[in-house]
């Protein structure tokens, strides 16, 4: 039986089928053409992380796979503007539909409300999606190792950096790391979630993190929760996480955020 990955990964191959359809490449680039530049997304991490802070990339997540809906009362502009006020450096909003009740509409949105840089949290397959992505005004792309192959890789990785976007690059093992390094990622995220078994560890941070040379930036992904987590990934030299359902269970979830940050839960 095909795991979720691949689930995602072959309803993703039929969205992007549709919307090539809907949505030709000349459209897209006149949508591209009205964004203002991408806002620096890996600029910000580096800035906080410079000036001897951590950084948190807070995420707008409605629901997932493994956790079913997560925050019914989901508004997704007031959201963004709990986590500007609760000191995010960046954001990540979901836009799959399908398995995680995001939606494209939700990322215009929330770049029209708040001036902190954008991650679109998708599953990119094709570089049109890379494009899209643009036009729907977001500042960096992730690409998941997990679902793609070295040429896919180097695809969309240069599509994204031909439109000065940053590429947030997601492993789960050792070999994805391996793979990861081998492009020119520089902002590597380590997913404490398998996204095949939904097993979470921040084991996994810790098992993959001495791998990845100094100049590049380390993101601990999933499953952080409280201050001891924290406390946790900095002992072992990370110090940008990305964090949505801790904070999506609160009511004001940026003010969950700047309790964690500073040691209160
Ligand atoms: O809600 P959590 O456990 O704090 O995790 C956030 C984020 O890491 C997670 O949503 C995520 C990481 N990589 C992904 C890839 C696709 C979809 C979702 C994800």
């Amino acid at each position: 039986m095909s795991n979720v990955l691949d689930q995602i990964v072959a309803t993703k191959k039929e969205e992007v089928r549709k919307g090539q359809a809907i949505h030709q490449l000349n459209d897209l680039l006149e949508r591209m053409a009205a964004q203002s530049a991408p806002r620096g997304f890996h600029q910000a991490i580096r800035q906080r992380l410079h000036a001897g802070q951590s950084a948190v990339i807070a995420e707008v997540k409605k629901a997932s796979p493994s956790k079913g809906i997560i925050r019914a009362d989901f508004d997704p502009v007031q959201i963004a503007r709990s986590y500007q006020q609760g000191d995010a450096t960046c954001l990540s909003v979901l836009t799959d539909a399908q398995y995680f009740k995001g939606h494209n509409s939700y990322l215009q949105q929330v770049r029209e409300a708040v001036s902190l840089p954008l991650l679109r949290k998708d599953f990119m397959i094709d570089p049109w999606q890379i494009h899209e992505s643009r036009a729907l005004g977001a500042d960096c792309v992730l690409l998941i190792v997990a679902c793609l192959s070295d040429g896919q890789l180097a695809e969309l990785f240069a599509a994204a950096t031909e439109l000065q976007m940053d590429v947030l690059m997601e492993v789960h093992d050792a070999e994805e790391m391996q793979r990861a390094l081998n492009t020119p990622a520089t902002l590597i995220g380590i997913n404490n979630r398998n996204l095949k078994t939904f097993d979470t560890s921040l084991q996994t941070s810790e098992q993959l993190c001495t791998m990845v040379p100094e100049d590049c930036t380390l993101v601990s992904e999933s499953g952080i929760h409280v201050s001891a987590d924290i406390n946790y990934l900095q002992g072992i030299g990370i110090n940008t996480y990305l964090i949505g359902e801790s904070f999506m269970r609160h009511s004001d979830p940026g003010q969950q955020l700047h309790k964690l940050m500073s040691g209160q839960v």
